[in-house]
């Protein structure tokens, strides 16, 4: 598998460590205007770092791209003439159709959509994909790229704007909930190390649970919660403090906010 990652910035980044680290591509290009906090990668026989997109796509088959979507329609463009029946393009671009993607290359290519999430990099990553007709051809294969670093879903692209709220903001968020777990194990009289070290494997323990059983999380939440006991207490204390309405109503902002940006 060859293949360029065009734009390595945090999710481009990300994407490379993840390949690296499952052994993925028997050779990649690592693409942006200026290199200098990529070039340590250079010390992968396999890795070319370089400022030319044009020689990472003439040497690659997957095509990865992962700018900002200001940048990505000049980028296809000066490419355009390169693409070949062997190129597969895989877009993790937010809001930027399969449509427009065609208006610059054609429908004669092989065109993949995918949302990744930044824990692509340790191999766990939720990836969501779409294609254009001719890219259907290629939806296994990009599986089979996204499989050995985590977790892919096929779905329709009026739902990718969905899924990048869930799954790639979804990491800031799950973020921000380990963190306050934290702070409150702190006030509880644990070291800030040891409190983090708790938080984060106690969440990774909750979603292994769901992950291996397919079990309903309230199920596991029941298993849990002894009568009158203090489970019971502080749930629903946080549910009148609105845990899960806070929750709602951050990702429906935050659908919001790209819907207004994809019609713009
Ligand atoms: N961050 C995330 O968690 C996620 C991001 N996305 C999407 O991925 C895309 C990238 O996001 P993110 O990584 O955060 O953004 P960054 O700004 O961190 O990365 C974009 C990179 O593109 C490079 N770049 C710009 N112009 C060119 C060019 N002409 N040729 C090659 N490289 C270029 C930039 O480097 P330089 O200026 O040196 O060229 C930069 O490193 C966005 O469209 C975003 O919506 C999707 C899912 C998750
Ligand atoms: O915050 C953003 O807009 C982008 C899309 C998903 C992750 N980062």
């Amino acid at each position: 598998m060859k293949i360029a990652i065009i734009g390595t910035g945090n999710l481009g980044l990300s994407i490379a460590n993840g390949i690296l680290k499952s052994n993925g591509a028997t050779s990649m290009y690592l693409t942006k205007r200026d290199t200098t906090s990529i070039a340590d990668f250079e010390k992968f026989d396999k890795v070319t770092v370089t400022n030319d997109n044009r020689l990472a796509v003439q040497n690659s088959d997957i095509l990865i791209f992962a700018v900002q979507p200001v940048h990505f329609a000049e980028i296809l463009e000066s490419i355009k003439d390169l693409l070949t029946e062997n190129h597969v393009i895989i877009s993790t671009i937010t809001g930027f159709g399969i449509e427009k993607i065609e208006a610059v290359i054609g429908k004669d290519n092989y065109i993949v959509r995918s949302m990744p999430n930044t824990a692509i990099s340790v191999g766990k990553s939720m990836t969501c994909i779409c294609s254009n007709e001719k890219g259907k051809k290629r939806i296994d294969l990009t599986k089979a790229i996204f499989n050995r670093m985590g977790h892919s879903m096929e779905i329709p692209e009026n739902q990718m704007q969905a899924a990048t709220v869930i799954c790639a903001s979804g990491i800031a968020f799950w973020m921000r909930l380990i963190r306050a777990t934290t702070q409150g194990a702190i006030q509880l009289g644990f070291d800030a190390k040891e409190a983090q070290e708790l938080a984060m494997h106690t969440c990774n323990g909750a979603a292994s649970l769901l992950i291996d059983s397919g079990n309903h999380p309230e199920e596991e939440i029941d298993r849990v919660t002894t009568p009158m006991g203090c489970t019971i207490t502080g749930l629903n204390e946080m549910e009148h403090q609105g845990l899960s309405a806070s929750l709602i109503r951050g990702i429906i902002a935050s659908y919001d906010k790209i819907t207004e940006f994809k019609t713009k």
